[in-house]
């Protein structure tokens, strides 16, 4: 089942819960918006090249369209619609004024340089500038970009509408970024985790960790799991897998990678087949990296007693059905990674007031922001006597669904 009729099946299951009515059902899965754009560059070497860019509008009920955008070979509309849908929901469980949208250039980043990159992030802006904005739809960083990315989106969009630091976010801090944004999404993966592993009387330092991806959500929940006491045994990203049972040393394994080191040469850890990562021993399995890597093939073998949807989708839904019938806890992505979101309301909100908050503030408004969603997901789930998933799927829809009906349905 690709991502697209997963996310979907989830959907409709949680407005059956809701006793949704079906003309409302209806509409809010359909996407508000679809863009399909094609995007033509000079490389380096003189020759031209072509890539397909997408941006899915999914919803605006609740507020401007919010979500990130992802450089990746593997993109498709599909995919691109699952992930616009999956942010309305998470923006709801998170309780941040937006709606949801996603967008994506099919294209390998490892393989263009700097300046093509820039090149072709600058067309796909041009491409999508009017369609864009402050108060309908507000980009940010996903898989495959960076604050990079967003600075030349910003000044691409600039130069048609005028200064707009809001029109994305994940800023450099330089032009706008906000103090926190970089890490927070692992951070509001640990705060995700803290409050998980609490309702079983756990806690992080006495825990063991396996993380797959190590970009910028793996990275940070690493460092930050790190230092809280917890114990990460073992690691993976494209360039292979890593294992330590005595705890990898994060700090070098960042600076080993920040060095240009892969993970196979890190001395601190003895190289593992890839396909071990997510079946190997721990209390903690933590997918960062692709969505779809659990499936029907190693659900079965997962030894994991909780899984974080730190990615977005990383869990097929035979999948999930094998891992709640094993006993295993999944904590759902809309909720899991949604610290991301939540730091990009935060660095809206200060370039719209043009005030800077401390580090400490973002934190500790984050902390906050996953608490409460946390509380309500756990209500839905005694609610609606239902798994963790469907709790954060009711939580969302049900938020979407209310503000859709008070905005109204007259032409
Ligand atoms: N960035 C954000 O704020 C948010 C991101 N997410 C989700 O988190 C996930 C990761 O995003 P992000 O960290 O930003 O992306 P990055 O591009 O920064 O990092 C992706 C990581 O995944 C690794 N990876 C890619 N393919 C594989 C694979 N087949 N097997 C193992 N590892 C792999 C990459 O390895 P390598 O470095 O070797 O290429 C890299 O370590 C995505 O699902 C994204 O949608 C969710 C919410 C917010
Ligand atoms: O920060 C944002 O606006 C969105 C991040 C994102 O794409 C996601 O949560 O999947």
């Amino acid at each position: 089942m690709n991502a697209l009729a997963a996310t979907s099946r989830n959907f409709r299951q949680a407005a059956r819960l809701l006793g949704l009515d079906s003309k409302l059902e209806k509409s809010l899965l359909i996407p508000f918006r679809e863009i399909k754009v094609e995007c033509t560059i000079p490389k380096d070497d003189g020759t031209l090249a072509s890539f397909v860019g997408f941006r899915v509008q999914h919803d605006n009920a609740r507020g401007p369209m919010k979500g990130g955008i992802r450089y990746h070979p593997e993109v498709d509309p599909d995919e691109v619609n699952a992930l616009a849908q999956l942010m309305t929901w998470k923006t709801a469980v998170a309780a941040v004024p937006y709606g949801g949208a996603k967008g994506g250039i099919g294209c390998s980043p490892d393989e263009l340089s700097r300046s093509e990159l820039e090149r072709l992030t600058r067309v796909f802006t041009q491409k999508i500038h009017d369609l864009i904005g402050t108060h309908t739809d507000i980009p940010a960083p996903d898989m495959g970009t960076n604050a990079q990315t967003m600075a030349w989106i910003f000044d691409e969009y600039s130069k048609f509408h005028g200064h707009s630091p809001a029109v994305v976010t994940g800023k450099p801090i330089d032009l706008g970024g906000s103090l926190g944004r970089d890490a927070a999404t692992g951070r509001g993966v640990l705060y995700a985790t803290e409050a998980l592993l609490a309702e079983y009387g756990k806690s992080i330092s006495g825990s063991t960790f396996v993380i797959q991806g190590f970009g910028n959500v793996g990275s940070w929940a690493a460092q930050l799991i790190h230092e809280k006491g917890g114990k990460v045994i073992a690691l993976g990203d494209v360039t292979g897998s890593i294992r330590n049972k005595a705890g990898l040393d994060i700090p070098a394994l960042m600076k080993h990678r920040n060095e240009g080191g892969h993970m196979k040469n890190f001395h601190g850890g003895e190289v593992i087949d890839s396909s071990e990562l997510l079946v190997h021993e721990c209390d903690v399995l933590i997918p960062c990296a692709l969505g779809g890597v659990l499936n029907r093939e190693n659900a079965p073998d997962v030894k994991a007693k909780f899984v974080i949807e730190a990615a977005n989708h990383p869990t097929d839904p035979e999948a999930d059905e094998i891992l709640t019938k094993k006993g295993v806890i999944v904590l759902p992505d809309i909720y899991a990674n949604s610290g991301g979101v939540v730091v990009s309301y935060f660095e809206w909100v200060q370039n719209i007031q043009g005030f800077m908050w401390d580090e400490e503030k973002v934190n500790m408004e984050l902390h906050k922001y996953m608490n409460s969603a946390f509380q309500h997901l756990k209500a839905m789930c005694k609610l609606h006597d239902c798994n963790l998933r469907m709790g954060a799927f009711t939580l969302g829809v049900n938020r979407v669904a209310r503000a859709t009906l008070l905005r109204g349905w007259e032409a």
